[in-house]
């Protein structure tokens, strides 16, 4: 999905004053994506190599970053990470692989689907379109362009560190991003848990809810 190029590189930072932040953070665009891709990091404070700093990759989500739908969990785990980095100082890593990758209007298409009973994964799939289509690879670059060799990741996601670590990046420790549950994303939660195997520690309302196998 991010099929970058081999030399990532930085290619302008500018200061954006923040918000209910103390200090600016520092929005840092880069070269070197095909398809002429816009991932970019938000850094805030100052990086040091010792302690490893703090990291949030943080995958587009319109509907939840932007609008704060109650569908998944998105909206509130980018505020909680924000507040997160700017605390102590970090990165968020924010990747424009919409809907898994499968962007914005195949994510309605499977909202669709997940409205007739289909669960989050299998909906992408009657699509003919991948479960995940992410590629944390271009994250990896972008650190690496960034000096960043050691990190403290921010996720529930397994298959983040995994993918840091198959690209050279040393995740020394995990922060588990909160899990936000609202009345509308349960069964989503619940298949992130189940299938895709996320850290989440589900009420038992959530986990009682059915998830409907794939076909
Ligand atoms: N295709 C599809 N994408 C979704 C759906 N709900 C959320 N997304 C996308 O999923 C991505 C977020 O992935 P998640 O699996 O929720 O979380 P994650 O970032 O991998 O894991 P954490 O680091 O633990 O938050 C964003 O790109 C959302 O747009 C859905 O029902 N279908
Ligand atoms: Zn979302």
């Amino acid at each position: 999905m991010c099929s970058v190029e081999p030399s990532v590189a930085i290619r302008t930072q500018i200061s954006l004053p923040m918000d209910g932040c103390d200090g600016p953070a520092t929005l840092i665009t880069f070269t070197g994506f095909a398809r002429q891709q816009e991932h970019f990091v938000l850094r805030f404070g100052d990086i040091h190599a010792d302690p490893a700093p703090l990291v949030r990759i943080h995958s587009e989500c319109i509907t939840g970053d932007l609008f704060r739908s109650q569908r998944c969990d998105c909206g509130a785990q980018l505020e909680q990470a924000k507040a997160m980095v700017a605390a102590e100082g970090g990165l968020i890593v924010y990747l424009r692989q919409e809907g898994r990758g499968i962007g914005l209007y195949s994510k309605i298409d499977a909202y669709r689907l997940q409205d007739q009973g289909l669960d989050t994964f299998a909906a992408n799939e009657y699509l003919s379109l991948p479960r995940d289509g992410r590629d944390f690879t271009c994250a990896a670059q972008m650190l690496q362009a960034l000096g960043v060799r050691r990190l403290r990741l921010i996720t529930n996601n397994p298959e983040k560190q995994r993918q840091l670590a198959d690209a050279g990046l040393d995740v020394v420790g995990i922060v588990p991003t909160g899990t936000f549950q609202t009345a509308y994303n349960q069964r989503y939660l619940d298949a992130k848990a189940k299938l895709a195997r996320h850290w989440l520690d589900l009420e038992p309302a959530c986990r009682n809810e059915e998830v409907v196998a794939v076909h």
